[in-house]
């Protein structure tokens, strides 16, 4: 599991450090320094003569980049330093001007001294870190403009490796805010524990890999601002049958999904589902799509009527492939919703069953809209704020919070990093699809794949004592299997072919993969899962 803590829980850890003289900074920037000679080694064969350009802010993240420099420049690198602050942390330039480094006229034109940043072979992002708000402003952001405009005209492999120090300038630290004028790094080396920015799109983006320096702060106390859970975390979750189970204690899911005009809404999200491994689906829909689920599902059951005459399940899985238009299928979705959560229920929400939510949600119901569905979403619930799509794509984690505290609910906010949160607890970041994934009906088997997650553990989700964060938990156990299950079927291949398929960048080595239907993506699951339980899959 990854995890970042907001601005405020790490300033609180670092304040007995600080005033119990344990040297914070010097532990930050000696790893910091470790972090770029070793990048200069791998990707030049060494430090001496390398020349290290430093963007130093006024504050102590400029700090541990000015005591950075000095190591590099101590160790033989040709380090340029340029203020772009109001000020300068004092006895951090003492150390870089005495081990050699060289301070450029900060006041040169932004142009060229941008011109001669982008020829170094490694450059720090030391302007700000947990001590600014989002969006460099000044100097800083001119400076800033310049040197990504200068990047941009150079051939990729003749740019300067980026290192950001802490976070890179700029981004909003806590709310993953990504505004103008941010360099992006090809590394972060954050201090104490990763931010929340780090883990967060849009910001994420602009992290590159993530090196976390242990400071030895004490966080025990404090909340998780944002969570990723890996592959261990991942087959913990995941509810694997014992001698004992059978088809209905290992969860019977029903599936209201598909429509005489999205029929294969039906199929995926059924596929997902009985792939995944649910005990049994019922599905409950128009009888051509429910023709074309039996044709290709035999296993399924259909269940006919009211939802009191369906038969029992253990969780519901509403509206995928649902219109606008089909307002006799809107009205039974918003009694089964109703009825569902009179009854404690775990209910998946998608598509047209947004459009009939009541005013409140139990935490148990979990939403799964995208940009645009969230943005109108928010638009019905709070018309005065202004959201719209690219407002939710520019703020998701706000959004997504905006619209927890607006229904009661827990919300999957899908895209190429999935977000999940619920009342309590962290917002869940799952990062794995590839952007094969933007595909028509991925959403379906994410929906269906996600309605069994809950289905499998409606126990736990509804007993007493249940966890009130679990709704949201398996709704990021459920993204990060289908993004999984897409990487397989487009044949991404190692750490390089994710890296590429995400940041299309040239893979070095391993594979970007190629095009997948949503249904290969459905197909994939079993051998995903499996791997998963065997403690195979990486990640
Ligand atoms: N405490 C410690 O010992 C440890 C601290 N650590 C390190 O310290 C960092 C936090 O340092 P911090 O608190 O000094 O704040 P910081 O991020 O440097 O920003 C403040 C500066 O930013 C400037 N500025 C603000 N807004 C701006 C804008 N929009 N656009 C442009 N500039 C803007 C503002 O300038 P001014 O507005 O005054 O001109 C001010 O000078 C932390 O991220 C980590 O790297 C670690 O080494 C661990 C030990
Ligand atoms: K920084």
């Amino acid at each position: 599991m990854r995890t970042a803590h907001r601005v405020t829980d790490v300033v609180d850890a670092e304040t007995p450090l600080l005033a119990a003289g344990v040297p914070l900074m010097e532990r930050a920037s000696f790893a910091l320094a470790l972090a770029v000679a070793s990048d200069l080694r791998a990707r030049r064969g060494r430090v001496v003569g390398a020349r290290i350009g430093v963007l130093v802010g006024g504050g102590n993240n400029g700090g541990d980049a000015l005591i950075a420099a000095a190591h590099l420049a101590r160790r033989g690198a040709a380090v340029e330093i340029v203020g772009v602050g109001r000020a300068m942390h004092e006895a951090g330039a003492a150390r870089a001007r005495a081990a050699g480094a060289r301070f450029l006229d900060a006041d040169q034109d932004a142009g060229e001294l941008a011109g001669r940043l982008a020829g170094c072979a490694a450059l720090l992002d030391g302007i700000t870190g947990i001590g600014a708000s989002s969006g460099l402003r000044g100097r800083a952001l001119e400076v800033v403009t310049a040197l990504r405009g200068a990047m941009a005209s150079r051939p990729r492999g003749e740019r300067p490796w980026v290192v950001a120090v802490d976070v890179p300038s700029g981004v909003g630290v806590d709310d993953g805010a990504l505004p103008e004028g941010v360099l992006p790094a090809d590394r972060t080396v954050t201090m104490g524990t990763a931010k929340p920015a780090l883990l967060l799109p849009p910001a994420e983006v602009a992290a590159g890999e993530v090196t976390t320096v242990a400071l030895g702060l004490d966080l025990t106390g404090a909340s998780h601002a944002v969570v990723r859970l890996e592959a261990g975390d991942l087959a913990e979750e995941w509810a694997v049958p014992g001698p004992a189970d059978h088809k209905y204690t290992r969860g019977v899911l029903g599936i209201a999904a598909g429509s005489d005009t999205y029929p294969g809404a039906a199929v995926l999200a059924t596929s997902a589902a009985v792939r995944a491994g649910a005990g049994m689906v019922r599905y409950a829909g128009p009888d051509a799509a429910a023709a074309q689920v039996l044709t290709r599902h035999p296993e399924v059951v259909r269940g006919l009527g009211e939802a009191d005459q369906v038969g029992r399940v253990q969780a519901w899985l509403l509206g995928s492939g649902v219109g606008a238009g089909d307002t006799e299928r809107l009205a039974w979705l918003e009694r089964t919703l109703t009825h569902a959560v009179e009854r404690g229920i775990p209910v998946v929400a998608d598509a047209g069953a947004l459009a009939v939510l009541p005013e409140r949600l139990p935490a148990t119901v979990l939403l799964t809209p995208h940009a645009g569905e969230l943005a109108g979403l928010l638009a019905a619930r709070d018309p005065r704020a202004g959201w719209d799509r690219a407002r939710v794509e520019a703020l998701p984690v706000r959004a997504l919070r905006r619209a927890v505290d607006l229904t009661g609910a827990t919300v999957l906010l899908k895209g190429a990093t999935t977000l999940v949160a619920g009342p309590s607890g962290p917002v869940h970041s799952q990062a794995e699809a590839t952007p094969w994934l933007g595909t028509a009906g991925a959403g379906d088997v994410l929906a269906g794949l996600a309605g069994m997650v809950l289905a499998s553990r409606a126990g736990d989700l509804t007993g007493a004592g249940a966890d009130p964060e679990l709704t949201a938990r398996l709704g990021a156990v459920a993204a990060s299997v289908h993004g999984r299950a897409a990487r397989r079927a487009a044949g991404v291949e190692g750490a390089a072919g994710v890296e590429a398929s995400r940041t299309r960048r040239a893979p070095a080595g391993g594979s970007v993969g190629g095009p997948i239907t949503a249904l290969d993506v459905a197909e994939a699951l079993p051998s995903v899962i499996r791997d998963l339980l065997d403690g195979t899959l990486g990640g």
